[in-house]
């Protein structure tokens, strides 16, 4: 064993193993150690790990992990509807259905990095879907570890019908924290935001940055592209970074909706927070023939690394 190798390095990789319920899932890992995991069921990320082998993504430890239930925890993919605003069940299909692992897929825009290790994942409706979303489409999904530990997710949706659809979208990212009174959100502040609380009116954000104290479900409107959430327990703080995707989605269910939600346990709303980059507000629209991205980019950093370090105008 060389030297470095004894101190954790290893070469990118990637692997397909089973899960206890027989579904395949994908581990991507990074050179210095920081690894994901993605499930064929929802094509959902269920694990992101740095280098030290640290869990970054909270799961509940009520999780199922078979359809046609989604995972509670990790980032579910939320198409082709966000929450239940319109006829399809809540959060869309998407994370209930089994996904393929796609070995060549279409290319992606010149330029754009796809880390040192990725998968990409494929999702088409079947028969059973187009009779409740009577629109056939192509949602690929590259997921990728770069060398030093970033998650990222592109998401490319083709119409390949012959009319139009709209959609909804979220990448639902449930991030683990170590108390939910330690953790505050910079970049949403003065926004706009919807309250999902009451019955989606809008508000204005008037703090300086969000804290939590009780339950939290909005849709913040038109925010940048980068947001960081602060962990003071941890001393970390994660960088989301979006693009594509207008809408930040914040969401603690906080003690009371917690104890009505089977499949997460009444006090791990203090371990978890929900950030998503989404689209919301203004559905997207796809012609026949044409294709959208939505980008996510996660980065978890130690806090003294500040946010003004950051520049929100860097595309990512
Ligand atoms: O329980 P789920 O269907 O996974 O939804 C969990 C949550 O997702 C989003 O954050 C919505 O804004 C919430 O209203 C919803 O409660």
């Amino acid at each position: 064993m060389g030297p470095s190798a004894a101190l954790g390095d290893q070469r990118a990789s990637m692997e397909v193993v089973k899960d206890w319920n027989g579904i395949d899932q994908v581990v991507l890992r990074a050179p210095r150690g920081a690894s994901a995991r993605a499930s064929l069921h929802g094509g959902q990320v269920i694990s992101w790990r740095n280098g030290r082998g640290e869990e970054l993504l909270f799961t509940s430890s009520k999780a199922i992990f078979r359809p046609p239930k989604a995972i509670r925890g990790g980032i579910p993919l939320c198409f082709p509807q966000f929450g239940n605003c319109g006829s399809l069940e809540q959060h869309g299909f998407a994370r209930n259905r089994m996904w393929v692992v796609e070995d060549d897929p279409p290319r992606l825009r010149t330029g754009e990095s796809t880390g040192c290790v990725s998968v990409d994942l494929l999702l088409r409706p079947s028969e059973e879907d187009l009779k409740c979303w009577p629109h056939c489409f192509e949602f690929r999904l590259r997921v990728s570890l770069g060398a030093d530990g970033d998650l990222s997710m592109i998401s490319r949706i083709r119409n390949v019908d012959g009319k139009k659809f709209t959609f909804s979208f979220a990448y639902h990212t449930y991030l683990s924290v170590s108390d939910i009174s330690e953790v505050r959100i910079e970049g949403l502040e003065t926004l706009d935001y919807l309250d999902n609380l009451c019955n989606r009116e809008r508000f204005t954000e008037q703090e300086d940055a969000i804290t939590f104290e009780s339950e939290v479900d909005r849709v913040y409107l038109g925010s940048p592209d980068v947001v960081a959430v602060l962990d003071h327990g941890k001393k970390q703080t994660f960088i989301i970074k979006k693009e594509g995707l207008p809408d930040t989605v914040v969401w603690n269910p906080w003690e009371k909706k917690s104890k009505s939600i089977v499949d997460f346990g009444d006090d791990e709303y203090k371990q978890m927070l929900c950030v998503d980059g989404a689209a919301v507000e203004r559905p997207i629209t796809l012609r026949p023939g044409e294709e959208w991205t939505g980008r996510l980019e996660l980065s978890a950093v130690p806090s003294s690394f500040c946010i003004k370090n950051l520049d929100p105008t860097r595309s990512i």
